[in-house]
Parts: C-alpha cells; sequence; structure tokens
C-alpha cells in the first residue's frame, strides 16, 4: 500500500481540483505516445510480462551453484537492481556491483572470488556504455583466464534485443542473454530483465513487486480523485519554482533508493523545454535518521528553495523490542520496552513536523512497509510521475541527449596519443 499525506500543504486539496483538467489532458497526451512504437512507454507493460518472468525463474533454477552474482553497469543498468536487492537479498548470494572504473575496489573483488562459483550479468542497453565495456573486458578475460573453455556458463548479458556489442557478443560465443526491450529506457528499467534477473537471484517475491507495479499502472490510469501519480506529479508542478527536490527515506534497507529516483527525476526532466528554457528541478538523496544529523540542520536554517518528500513505513516485518540496561535510565530510559522500529517513526514523524515548522513545502509518501509489493507500487508510481511531469513540463522525458558530451570528450581523450592529464 501507498498513501500519500499533505497535512501540512493545506492548500493542495483545491490546487488539485482546480488543475483537474490541466493533469488529464497530460494523461491524455502521454497516452495517446502508447500507439507509437518509437514512444519509451514500454516501461507501463513491463509488470504483465510474465513470459519474461517465467523465462529468468528457468535460468536461475538452471544455475543454483551461484555463490558470487557480479552486476557489470552503470546508471539504470545498476541503480535498479541495487536498491531492490540490498533491500530483499535472503538468498545469501553474494551481490557485488561494479559501477564504477576505480581499479583498487575491482582488483579486491577479483581476489576475493571464486569464479567457480561466480555469475557474471553484464547490463547495458546501449551495449556502448565505456564504464561497463571496461568492467566485461577485466572480467571475461578473468573467466577465461580462470575457468577454460567453461567460461560461458559464468556470463550472462542483459542488453538490446538485436543491437549492440554486448548482443553480437551474446550471438558469437552462444552466450545466455536477456533482452530490454526496445521501448524501455535505461532509468525506466528496473522491472525488465535488468532488475528482474538479479532479484531472481537475490530471492526476492518477483510476483508481489510485479503485482505493486500494476497496482501503481491501475492508480495512473483511474479517475482524478483516486490518482496517485497525478497528484504528487502536480506537488512537483506546483513546486517547480522551488529548484530542489529532496527525496528522503526513512529506511536502512532503501538505502539505495534515492540514487535510483534521482537519476530517474534528473536524467527523465533536467532538460531544454521546446522554446529552448532549461528546464528541471533537482532531486536530491536524503536518509532517516541519518539525515536528521546531517542535512536537517540546512532544511531547517537554510534556504526555503526545496520540496521535501518523505518515503516511510507505516509498519515494520518484525520490530525490536528496546532492553532496560542498568546504569543507563538517565540518558536513555526513555528507550526502555520501546520498539526500535517505535523509534523510527517517532523520528520520522518529528521530521515531518520539523520541516514544515521550519517553512518547507514537504509531503510524505507512507508504505504500509517494505516489502516487494509495496515497493514496486512505489517504484512504477516514481516513473508515472516523471512521465507525468514530463508531459507538464513540456519536455521528453525519454531521452538524455546531455550526457552525449562528456562520451564523446572522453573518447577523444583516451584516443589522444599519450595523454596524460
Ligand atoms: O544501459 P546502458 O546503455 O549501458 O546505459 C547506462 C546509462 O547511461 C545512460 O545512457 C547515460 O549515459 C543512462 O541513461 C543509462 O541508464
Amino acid at each position: 500500500m501507498l498513501r500519500l499525506d499533505t497535512r501540512f500543504l493545506p492548500d493542495f486539496p483545491q490546487a488539485f481540483k482546480e488543475h483537474g483538467p490541466l493533469l488529464l489532458q497530460a494523461r491524455e497526451a502521454l497516452l495517446a505516445k502508447r500507439k507509437d512504437p518509437q514512444s519509451m512507454l514500454g516501461w507501463m507493460d513491463l509488470p504483465e510480462d510474465t513470459e519474461t518472468l517465467r523465462r529468468i525463474r528457468r535460468y536461475r533454477e538452471a544455475n543454483p551453484w551461484v555463490e558470487d552474482f557480479v552486476l557489470l553497469g552503470i546508471g539504470g543498468s545498476a541503480l535498479g537492481p541495487k536498491a531492490l536487492e540490498s533491500a530483499f537479498n535472503e538468498s545469501g548470494v553474494r551481490f557485488h556491483y561494479v559501477d564504477h572504473v576505480e581499479p583498487e575496489p575491482v582488483l579486491r573483488l577479483l581476489r576475493g572470488l571464486d569464479p567457480r562459483k561466480t555469475l557474471v550479468n553484464a547490463v547495458s542497453k546501449s551495449g556502448a556504455t565505456a564504464e561497463t565495456l571496461a568492467a566485461l573486458l577485466v572480467f571475461l578475460n578473468w573467466l577465461r583466464e580462470n575457468l577454460g573453455e567453461d567460461w560461458r556458463r559464468h556470463l550472462v548479458l542483459t542488453t538490446d534485443p538485436r543491437r549492440g556489442a554486448l548482443r553480437a557478443l551474446a550471438e558469437k560465443e552462444g552466450l545466455e542473454a536477456f533482452s530490454i526491450p526496445d521501448n524501455v529506457g535505461g532509468r525506466f528499467s528496473v522491472l525488465s530483465p535488468v532488475g528482474l534477473l538479479p532479484l531472481a537471484f537475490a530471492g526476492m517475491d518477483l510476483e508481489a513487486l510485479l503485482m505493486g507495479a500494476r497496482k501503481a499502472n491501475e492508480l495512473a490510469l483511474a479517475p482524478l480523485e483516486e490518482n496517485l501519480p497525478l497528484k504528487t506529479a502536480l506537488l512537483q508542478h506546483l513546486h517547480r519554482h522551488l529548484p530542489i527536490t529532496v527525496f528522503m527515506v526513512y529506511s536502512e534497507r532503501l538505502k539505495y533508493l534515492p540514487a535510483w529516483f534521482v537519476q530517474l527525476h534528473d536524467e527523465s526532466l533536467g532538460k531544454r523545454d521546446g522554446e529552448g528554457n532549461r528546464v528541471g528541478t533537482t532531486a536530491v538523496p536524503a536518509l532517516g535518521p541519518q539525515d536528521q544529523h546531517a542535512q536537517v540542520q540546512l532544511f531547517r536554517e537554510g534556504p526555503l528553495d526545496k520540496l521535501i518528500v518523505l518515503v516511510v513505513p507505516e509498519r515494520a516485518t518484525e520490530d525490536l523490542l528496546l532492553p532496560q540496561v542498568e546504569g543507563l535510565e538517565g540518558e536513555a530510559g526513555y528507550l526502555f520496552g520501546k520498539g526500535l522500529f517505535q523509534l523510527l517513526k517517532a523520528e520520522a514523524e518529528a521530521t515531518y513536523q520539523a520541516l514544515a515548522e521550519a517553512g518547507q513545502r514537504v509531503y510524505t509518501l507512507y508504505l504500509s512497509e517494505v516489502s516487494p509489493y509495496a515497493v514496486g507500487w512505489l517504484l512504477q508510481h516514481l516513473m508515472w510521475q516523471t512521465a507525468f511531469l514530463g508531459e507538464l513540463w513540456g519536455v521528453n522525458a525519454f531521452d538524455q541527449p546531455g550526457v552525449e558530451l562528456v562520451k564523446r570528450l572522453t573518447l577523444t581523450f583516451l584516443e589522444r596519443p599519450g595523454y596524460e592529464f
């Protein structure tokens, strides 16, 4: 269950009524693009794709020997699986993410792995991303050197259905490969094999994850009053004059979720609109309670230039009672016999009230609990929110032209003879 709370934004219910026609227009414009095969709206259909899930399940069952799962990928090809695996991995399989190009940690990882018990999953929609290709060169060579002809069983690819270097490698070497549908962009791909394959090895309840996402689809297509994605899209739209949107999650298990949302929001909406205006608000990640002892000072006394979104679980799947400890009555007595989750809830509520009291614009998304169903719902909800905002802000939420220059310059520098920086 996902619940929106706007009690410190008393003007919102009226604003929602007044903006009804605008929101319905935005939805209509978005859904009209669904017919266009070029439209990158395939993420809407991923929760219905049971055939891919079956194929992933079969592959998982056929490879019970995996003890270490190494994901090579960056951006949308890593952030989603990392956010969910770190929350729901109860399988005993150890996960490692090579979503960077720093040699020391890669060497440390290689020295600690047993190649006979390691599965490497290279994930790249384009098959052209330098960081992922560099990691693939390292791990493919390592597998070949250590496993001889058996290396192919230890490498699985997730990439474009037809194009790119990874698809070509899969065909040339007869490697297992899963497809990222053409009409699904990287930052919208967590419910495609990009996420589902590693999460199957993490033993996550994928049916519940996809069922939650289907619930978000249902609400995105529902009448206005029930339409949660249009409500939060309007909250972001009404506060577009505030340059920063903070995404603060009260869950240690979901500590990588803010990074996933930052890519989704910033890479989708940080654009030039049809008139060439620079559009977009900056998503900033935050964690509760950790940031109560860091960024909250700024949120309370710094500029009132933020819309703050808290994501708070309403129930714990299991709680931990705090024991009485003699000698600590003075400082900790008030905690004796309380549940740790009660402390989390009290801190989240205190932060919510303190931010509103400081004059910051703040609302909360309550998750019934940190479960595959509720988190599947939240992810798909945020993808709808972002897609609707693309319509409201007049930008294409599904391309990322601004990232290309860095790639071209990197290539130029590396191709320059004797380059030194
Ligand atoms: O999956 P790929 O094609 O390797 O791309 C990785 C990431 O790089 C980007 O293309 C940006 O450079 C993101 O949109 C994407 O999620």
